[in-house]
């Protein structure tokens, strides 16, 4: 069975698409890394691996510095200090090494073309996630973006989602998801929106697709442009 097989049962309503934003659109491992081993060496903790850093980004940065500064033992420091090293070297790094998944612009693009509200929900602060999106070229597509520090919750809860859709003047039921992670996939859930996780993403360390194997209603694509194929013409 190909993957493409799994059509959302929404789609002929589906007007608004949200997308999630680091492992969904855009690539940002190396440069998310790159920072979070920084962070650490002004601590005089020695670099993570790739997949040991990449595994704790999905709810946010300053759950991300937490995970960070803690992986070995229990380190009391000062969030705030914590958060203006890790902004500081991700300013300095962010979308040198980022690049968008296969195919993205063209389908965004393509799906603006025809009329499709547009939106970004990402757990990611505000203050990286506009940089990138003014670096792709993709600044005139969205009509909202959600960032992790727009609200005072994040995915996996449903308010970012709902948050969204309220800017873009759109229904839950017009909604479609997009996204990488469980909690994507949980946010879609609680907000009772249609949702298609690409496998290809951040899960936390966890294989998406093993953890979404109890939600069969769930669509899993391994490629951008699969997965929003039954939206385009
Ligand atoms: O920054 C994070 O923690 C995750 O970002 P995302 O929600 O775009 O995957
Ligand atoms: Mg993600």
């Amino acid at each position: 069975m190909t993957h493409t097989e799994h059509i959302p049962t929404a789609h002929p309503q589906i007007k608004a698409i949200l997308f999630d934003l680091d492992g969904t659109l855009l690539d940002t491992a190396p440069d998310l890394v790159a920072a979070v081993n920084a962070l650490r060496g002004e601590y005089n903790l020695p670099p993570l691996s790739f997949d040991t850093a990449l595994s704790m980004v999905g709810k946010g940065a300053h759950n991300l510095i937490q995970r960070a500064l803690t992986h070995e033992q229990p380190l009391t420091f000062d969030t705030d200090i914590a958060y203006a090293h890790f902004a500081a070297h991700y300013h300095r790094i962010n979308g040198d090494a980022t690049r968008e998944y296969k195919g993205v612009s063209e389908v965004l693009h393509a799906l603006h073309a025809q009329g499709h509200r547009l939106g970004i929900v990402t757990n990611k602060p505000t203050e990286f996630t506009l940089p990138l999106i003014q670096q792709f070229g993709w600044s005139g597509l969205f009509s909202s973006v959600v960032c992790g520090d727009t609200l005072t919750v994040r995915k996996p809860l449903p308010e970012p989602l709902l948050h969204a859709l309220s800017e873009m003047n759109s229904s839950v039921e017009s909604a479609l998801m997009v996204g990488d992670s469980m909690n994507d996939a949980l946010a879609a859930q609680a907000a009772e929106c249609a949702c298609v996780i690409l496998d290809y993403g951040y899960n936390e360390g966890q294989p998406v697709r093993e953890a979404l194997k109890k939600w069969p209603h769930i669509p899993v694509h391994s490629d951008f442009a699969s997965a929003l194929h039954s939206f385009l013409p």
